[in-house]
């Protein structure tokens, strides 16, 4: 579940609205999505590179195109050392490598080479600026550096220093005027609350990453829209890392976080927080809270390592008139792969070398697979690789950063991450349609989504209060604060002695305690309403998968009757046999399903209603109590009462996780259940087939041997990861009797050589012959399995290809 915090209305407020200067360009370069020609047009057309039109064009859904590789060369260390890449000129496609060998050095090409001597504002703007343009329209779009440790990939992602900034310390190319208005917190106990939300100077510096850049441009597109425009758009940002192949929560460091995968094999992070902003100046504290808590350690190769990849995620909604349009946009920093030789780690440095290594061939084997165009790919050997795989797998427009560092002795490293490079530059992907929450929501329907706007909306409630104390709160040094905390407590004090023998003063008083006791009521209202709708939505989605229940049943008479029921056949067909009774009650038990599905519908949209007016009556209580306010302790006291909404708000969230938790594992059983079906049927016709194929000896069609292969991989595939987690011996020694996965030598796919044993058999192409004492017998909840409606095999005559399947049943 995600932890979402917003600002007060749930909307952006505190812009201003800068005007474009005189190219119609923002101050960064970010060109408006209808705007003139952007920065990377006119980069390109400078230096004489034909533009990459692919993406100048913008993203265009359902069209194929190749995922973007450029390569950026960090300058030498050490000026006199000897170099190994030559880039001619700064932006081309091509560079040449010499790895050494007598022979004249490789040329390589990419999308875009960036020399030693490129700024990072030329590599945002070639690499990054048209995705930003693509996220603000509703697309999904992936940035990932990649490269050897010490190359270069935080300098271009981050920009120089970030992670190690302490107060007084440079920190990542942001100015320092800019560091200045964020006020203290930026550069010490980063992450606290806005300080600074009307920004009017531009925050980056030449030296400024592309994360912060990304930000700053989504930012400027949408102060140059009028005010009505900007309020409709929203900002969210998660930030995490997989160090040591656990996921941490940057914006909350804590424990490991969970990653799950959904029924439509989405991956997700269980409680990341998800924090809703509506100033960039926030956003940069967040960025800097991340950063700082991401796992860096000095090795040799590199004084400021990162450890672990760190995963920024960006997304933008805008409210359209077609719907919530959504777009999201991934930008990783990915751990630099390292030679135990090289860096001399030792102990723990050198278990999170392996980490980082292990994952990082994951991710080079799914580039080698998805650059051969393979039909299943295994992102599931690291959290990486599930991480990631939305981005490489086409979902989203994607660019690689490969990172090299150019001095000979790194020769074997540079050459690594070319060849990776290369592959990648051989993928292909298909983007989708931009996303409209509404769309999605309809389409998922899954009550984890309605949790997580309960909760969300709860936290959204509790930050409004926070916020309002917090305008109040005077901002200075520690010191100076708490010396002029006590001046004006004592001031205060004699303040209110005196207005305590005024009448006037107690009644306003009076009015506040009125009013606080108003709001309390309100907000337990509100609970309990809450608790309601929860209450309903679980009792609905029970009765859902019980419908869902009765429905299999139903359709598998169906299936095996080979006819839809109808009432008729009750009379006919001598109902009362005993198959018939369960379908009746099926029937009778779904229309009474139904009828309480009807109900509670019902009463779900009466306390929906009931919940939309209290809440209103809450923000208009809210909304006075600013004016009231006049003491430091009404300020503590509406704190405290925050802080019992939130401990309120945290117990909702866990009982509202905990049941949809319940409600997931329910429905994955029944979706196991029906999968465990469809499987026996499957191995039944394979079986079938298989008998047809080797007693009439007919040649394995190709389709069909790759169909076969793909089999054997999927099986494979799945067999090792379980084996992975649960070592046991019989485990490993039942791995070690799979077969290999097909694809060397095909001539060990003959036909007529495998063995009816339950046993794989490596040379067989084919699967086993299903042994019934090993399998799940699902039909303990939906009766008997229905057989397949093949030919028997003394039936087939002649051609496999014209048997005839008969329309008789076999019940
Ligand atoms: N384009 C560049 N211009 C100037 N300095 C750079 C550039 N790229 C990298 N550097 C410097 O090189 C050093 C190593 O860079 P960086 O820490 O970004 O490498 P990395 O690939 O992230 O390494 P790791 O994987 O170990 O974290 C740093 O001191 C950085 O400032």
């Amino acid at each position: 579940m995600s932890r979402t915090t917003t600002n007060a209305s749930g909307a952006l407020t505190g812009l201003t609205v800068r005007p474009l200067n005189s190219t119609g360009l923002s101050s960064s370069g970010m060109p408006p999505p209808t705007g003139p020609p952007s920065v990377r047009a006119a980069l390109a057309s400078s230096a004489g590179i034909p533009p990459f039109s692919n993406l100048l064009s913008g993203a265009t859904s359902g069209v194929e195109e190749r995922l973007m590789v450029t390569v950026r060369v960090r300058p030498l260390s050490d000026a006199g050392e000897p170099n190994c890449i030559q880039v001619q000129p700064n932006r081309s496609r091509s560079l040449l490598f010499d790895d050494g060998s007598r022979n004249k050095p490789k040329k390589y090409n990419y999308d875009c080479v960036f020399g030693e001597v490129s700024t990072q504002e030329e590599v945002y703007a070639i690499a990054v600026a048209p995705l930003v343009h693509d996220v603000l329209n509703g697309y999904n779009a992936a940035v990932f550096a990649y490269g050897a440790t010490g190359s270069g990939k935080t300098h271009t992602m981050l920009g120089p220093n970030v992670r190690s900034a302490r107060p007084g310390q440079p920190t990542g190319g942001l100015s320092s005027a800019f560091m200045e208005n964020l006020g203290p917190e930026a550069s010490s106990s980063a992450g606290q609350s806005p300080t600074a939300g009307n920004m009017t100077l531009s925050m980056v510096l030449p030296s400024s990453g592309l994360m912060i850049r990304a930000v700053d441009d989504i930012f400027n597109y949408i102060e140059q829209q009028s005010a009505a425009k900007a309020n409709k758009f929203k900002i969210s940002l998660s930030y995490l890392e997989i160090y040591n192949e656990l996921i941490r929560d940057l914006l909350n460091p804590g424990g490991p976080l969970e990653l799950r995968e959904d029924l439509r094999g989405n991956q997700s992070v269980a409680g990341l927080s998800e924090v809703t902003t509506a100033n960039r100046a926030e956003v940069v504290q967040l960025l800097l809270k991340g950063n700082r808590a991401r796992t860096v350690e000095p090795t040799a190769a590199n004084q400021t390592s990162s450890r672990s990849h760190a995963l920024l995620s960006i997304t933008v909604q805008h409210q359209t008139a077609d719907g919530t349009r959504q777009g999201r946009l991934f930008m990783t920093d990915l751990a630099g792969s390292e030679r135990a030789r090289k860096t001399k780690n030792r102990g723990k440095r050198l278990q999170e070398g392996a980490h980082i290594n292990r994952s990082l061939l994951a991710l080079g084997n799914c580039i080698n697979a998805l650059a051969d165009g393979a039909r299943y790919v295994n992102f599931r050997d690291s959290k990486l690789t599930r991480l990631l795989k939305e981005a490489l797998s086409g979902r989203c427009k994607t660019v690689m950063i490969a990172h090299v560092a150019p001095e000979a002795r790194h020769r074997d490293e540079t050459k690594n991450t070319l060849v990776y490079a290369d592959r990648a530059n051989h993928i292909t992907t298909r983007l989708q349609e931009p996303t409209i929450l509404e769309v999605e929501a309809a389409r998922d329907a899954l009550p984890i989504a309605h949790y997580q706007s309960l909760v969300a909306e709860l936290r959204e409630e509790v930050n409004r209060l926070k916020i309002k104390i917090l305008t109040e709160r005077p901002r200075s040094g520690a010191a100076q604060q708490r010396q002029q905390q006590q001046q004006h407590q004592e001031q205060l004090e004699q303040k209110e002695r005196q207005e305590l023998s005024s009448s006037e003063e107690q009644v306003k008083k009076a009015e506040l305690k009125f009013l606080r006791e108003k709001i309390v009521q309100t907000f337990k209202q509100q609970m309990k309403l809450r608790r309601r709708l929860l209450e309903a939505d679980s009792h609905l989605l029970g009765l859902e998968l019980d419908a869902e229940r009765q429905h299999m049943v139903i359709s598998h008479w169906q299936s095996r009757q080979g006819k839809l029921y109808d009432r008729m056949y009750e009379e006919e067909e001598g109902f009362d046999s005993e198959g018939n009774s369960a379908l009746r009650s099926a029937w009778s038990e779904l229309a009474l399903i139904e009828k309480e599905m009807k109900r509670y519908r019902q009463i779900r949209a009466a306390t929906e209603h009931e919940l939309e007016d209290c809440r209103k009556r809450g923000v208009a209580l809210e909304n006075e109590l600013p004016e009231r306010i006049s003491s430091d302790e009404e300020r503590e006291l509406l704190s405290l009462l925050c802080r019992v909404h939130e401990l309120e708000a945290d117990k909702v969230s866990l009982q509202a996780e905990r049941m949809a938790r319940q409600a997931e594992l329910r429905r994955r059983d029944l979706q196991l259940l029906k999968a465990e079906r469809q499987r026996r049927l499957c191995e039944e016709i394979i079986s079938t087939q298989r008998r047809i194929i080797e007693e009439g000896k007919l040649e394995l069609p190709e389709d069909l041997r790759d169909l076969y292969a793909l089999y054997q991989q999927e099986i494979h595939a799945s067999t090792y990861t379980a084996g992975t987690h649960t070592a046991t011996r019989e485990e490993a020694l039942y791995d070690a009797k799979l077969p290999p996965i097909f694809g060397e030598e095909k001539g060990i796919y003959s036909a007529g050589s495998s063995s009816s044993s339950s046993e794989w058999s490596p040379p067989s192409p084919l699967p086993p012959v299903p042994s019934e004492e090993n399998t799940v017998n699902p039909d303990r909840a939906m009766g008997p399995l229905v057989g397949p409606r093949l030919p028997p095999i003394n039936r087939v005559r002649g051609n496999y290809g014209s048997a005839q399947s008969t329309s008789s049943s076999e019940d």
